[in-house]
């Protein structure tokens, strides 16, 4: 037990597949599937002590929250669909940037008298009243679904469980309205649906997500520390930018001052010839360049990293603060 490695789940299909193995890459993290390419399992090159679990993205849920997995990559609304105590169960280590898409409440456009979340209520008791039926819900965010209705005090519906194609259920005649997950919209469009102003459930995102069920055991414990530093690194690099000037020395009194104002740092302290080095983000570096130049810097270069490696990091720091 004390052995076991850290088992790290990542999306064997469908459209979080691409994207996470394409995110474990800029980190220099690659997967290699050892035994050929149908295998299930796999290792991540260069890191030690890791197991690679290819599995679906809802299939990843499962894992984490019975703790047959450390470490995975899931969607937010799958999480919040499958786990009730979630937030007992698993840690978001950080949202990925990829795999956006919004749970939402959707009615047939030809409902143009219903806008929102109150108006589907009056259409639920009306249907309830006039023809003693209820409103059907084809949805397989089934759980979320009922939260939310009933933080909006809506009761009088039937969830109508959906396995696949949501949104031609109304069209089909098997429900009223459907709850589903959107991104371009495309799917509702040519289903003639439309989103009530109100229905919007979840934003949801691809999560880098921790079990607090696992076995966190020394070497899990240290091997997804040494993920979580390559991907913190990567992460510091694509945000941050080096400065790099000419400055008389007479001059450097303006440096700290520059520095503090843009939440810059100055690794190697202050200047002891002409040469300058400053670390910002990104979205400072051409204030910082009109700060350097105010002062009579010259020959200012900006460069990116390829890893920026800081002490410590807030994803190690947040496993650590809950799984350590
Ligand atoms: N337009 C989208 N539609 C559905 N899911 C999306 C979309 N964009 C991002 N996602 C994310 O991807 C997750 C699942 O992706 P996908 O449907 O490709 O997986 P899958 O393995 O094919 O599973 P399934 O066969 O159950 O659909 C979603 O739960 C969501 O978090
Ligand atoms: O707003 P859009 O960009 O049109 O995307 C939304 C559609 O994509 C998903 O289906 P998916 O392709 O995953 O098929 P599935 O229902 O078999 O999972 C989702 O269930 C919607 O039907
Ligand atoms: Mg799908």
């Amino acid at each position: 037990m004390t052995d076991s490695p850290l088992i790290l789940a990542v999306p064997s299909k469908g459209r979080l597949q691409e994207n996470a193995a394409a995110f474990f890459a800029r980190a220099g993290l690659v997967f290699s599937q050892s035994r050929g390419a149908l295998d299930y399992r796999g290792t991540l090159t260069g890191v030690p002590d890791v197991e690679v679990a290819f599995v679906s993205a809802s299939e990843i849920v499962s894992q984490l929250a019975s703790g047959a997995a450390h470490l995975g990559i899931t969607g937010e609304d799958l999480i919040r669909e499958q786990i009730p105590d979630a937030d007992d169960a698993v840690e978001l280590l950080t949202p990925l940037g990829f795999g956006y898409a919004n749970v939402i409440v959707a009615v047939p456009q030809a409902w143009i008298d219903v806008r929102t979340m109150a108006d589907l209520d009056e259409v639920a008791a009306d249907m309830r009243a006039r023809h003693g039926r209820k409103l059907r819900v084809a949805t397989k965010y089934v759980n979320l679904t009922r939260r939310f209705f009933a933080e909006r005090g809506i009761s009088d519906y039937l969830i109508v469980e959906s396995l696949g194609a949501t949104e031609g259920a109304p069209g089909a005649g098997s429900a009223e309205i459907v709850v589903d997950i959107t991104t371009t919209g495309a799917t509702l469009k040519a289903n003639a649906l439309k989103i009530l102003d109100d229905g919007l459930i979840l934003r949801s995102e691809a999560n880098l997500v921790a079990s607090a069920r696992a076995a966190w055991t020394d070497k899990a414990l240290k091997a997804a520390t040494a993920v979580l530093t390559r991907i913190a690194a990567e992460e510091e690099a694509r945000t941050s930018r080096e400065v790099r000037a000419a400055l008389d020395p007479s001059r450097v009194s303006g440096l700290s001052s520059l520095a503090q104002q843009f939440g810059a740092s100055l690794p190697f302290g202050q200047p002891t010839g002409r040469e300058v080095v400053l670390h910002c983000k990104v979205s400072t570096v051409f204030e910082i360049v009109a700060g350097l130049q105010a002062i009579g810097a010259q020959d200012i270069t900006v460069r990116t990293f390829d890893y920026l490696f800081r002490p410590t990091n807030a994803l190690t720091e947040r496993l650590l603060g809950r799984m350590g």
